[in-house]
């Protein structure tokens, strides 16, 4: 079979290279034109005939419009990324009979409450990119294509821009540092990520009942604060000099962005584990793992 790839340079791109590339012939696309095929996601109009050149049995689509901030002020790129060019891929997808594989994020849901959230859930977007991703997946729906959309958090690799990167290099430049301890998640690996889409994706291509929306993220759950304390002392543990003697624990309040992140970032992953008979390892295992890589 042959498995189209679009966004393959993100974090989550990169490692899906490694995890897709078993499962058939690989058609990995960047924003850039390779070969005439055209996988840049503010083009919409170009991609319907991309996948009618690839005429591929899956589509994963790891290419998205990430910076949550920027988001607020750029909103019809944001838009034309998370939702327009989504609701052409599906629309593609549907039309060549494809499987969807799609991301979406946490940041659907408004953060309130202690409880993580299920698939069942009703969704409330703080921020652009939250509502612009929460209109990608109606947009998958909406075009009837056969689909998996996986919900995740906080997602973090060796290769690319996340907050645990943000924090080791932060950690060198400065003595004290101050995150916010109030919004609670799972950072979650974009090996494991990867790993899950390829094994979740086989099984559908087989099941089409198992189509739908799940939650995808690690095990456990901890705050920034707790999330950037493990990263500092981890990475000290594996002999990385920090200037870093302090982290201040502080509330969202006093940390003012231009987006609104949601406090409670849980996601119940039980449908996904059941479904496919999948165990999610805990969060520190896929941060200590990305670390060590960092450190050879
Ligand atoms: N990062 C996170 O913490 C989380 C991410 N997600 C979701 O997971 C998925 C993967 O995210 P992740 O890998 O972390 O994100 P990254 O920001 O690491 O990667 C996103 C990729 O999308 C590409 N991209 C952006 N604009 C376009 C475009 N116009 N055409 C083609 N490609 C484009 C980027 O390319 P370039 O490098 O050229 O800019 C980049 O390679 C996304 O759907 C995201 O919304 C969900 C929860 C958390
Ligand atoms: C740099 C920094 C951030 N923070 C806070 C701000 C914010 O609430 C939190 C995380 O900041 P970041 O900007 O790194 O994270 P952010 O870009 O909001 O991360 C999100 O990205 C998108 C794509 C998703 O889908 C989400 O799941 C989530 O991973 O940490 C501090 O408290 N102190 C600091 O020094
Ligand atoms: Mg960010």
């Amino acid at each position: 079979m042959r498995v189209l790839l679009l966004g393959r340079n993100g974090q989550v791109g990169w490692e899906l290279q490694r995890a897709l590339a078993p499962l058939g012939e690989l058609v990995a696309l960047d924003r850039h034109a390779d070969a005439g095929l055209c996988g840049d996601l503010s083009r919409p109009d170009e991609l319907a005939s991309t996948v009618g050149r690839v005429a591929p049995t899956v589509i994963v689509n790891a290419a998205a419009y990430t910076a949550v901030d920027k988001a607020e002020t750029e909103a019809a790129q944001a838009r034309l990324i998370n939702a327009e060019a989504v609701g052409a891929l599906a629309g593609a997808a549907r039309d060549a009979g494809a499987l969807l594989v799609h991301y979406s994020t946490d940041y659907v849901f408004d953060g309130s409450g202690e409880r993580a959230w299920t698939e069942a859930d009703a969704t409330g977007p703080l921020s652009v990119y939250g509502r612009t991703k929460l209109e990608g997946e109606q947009a998958i729906r909406e075009s009837a294509c056969r689909h998996l959309i996986l919900r995740t958090s906080w997602v973090h690799a060796a290769r690319g821009g996340n907050f645990a990167r943000t924090m080791l290099r932060l950690a060198a430049e400065r003595e004290v540092l101050s995150v916010i301890a109030d919004q609670f998640g799972a950072p979650t690996g974009a090996e494991l990520i990867a790993d899950v889409s390829a094994h979740a994706l086989r099984a559908c291509l087989s099941r089409p009942e198992l189509d739908g929306t799940y939650h995808l993220a690690a095990a456990g759950v901890t705050s920034w604060h707790g999330y950037a304390q493990f990263v500092i002392d981890e990475a000290r543990n594996l002999g990385r000099a920090l200037k870093v003697r302090e982290i201040a624990r502080i509330g969202s309040a006093d940390y003012p962005t231009a987006a609104v992140r949601p406090l409670n970032s849980r996601l119940d992953t039980t449908k996904l584990r059941h479904t496919f008979g999948l165990h999610l390892p805990d969060w520190r295992d896929g941060v200590a793992r990305m670390l060590r890589e960092l450190q050879t």
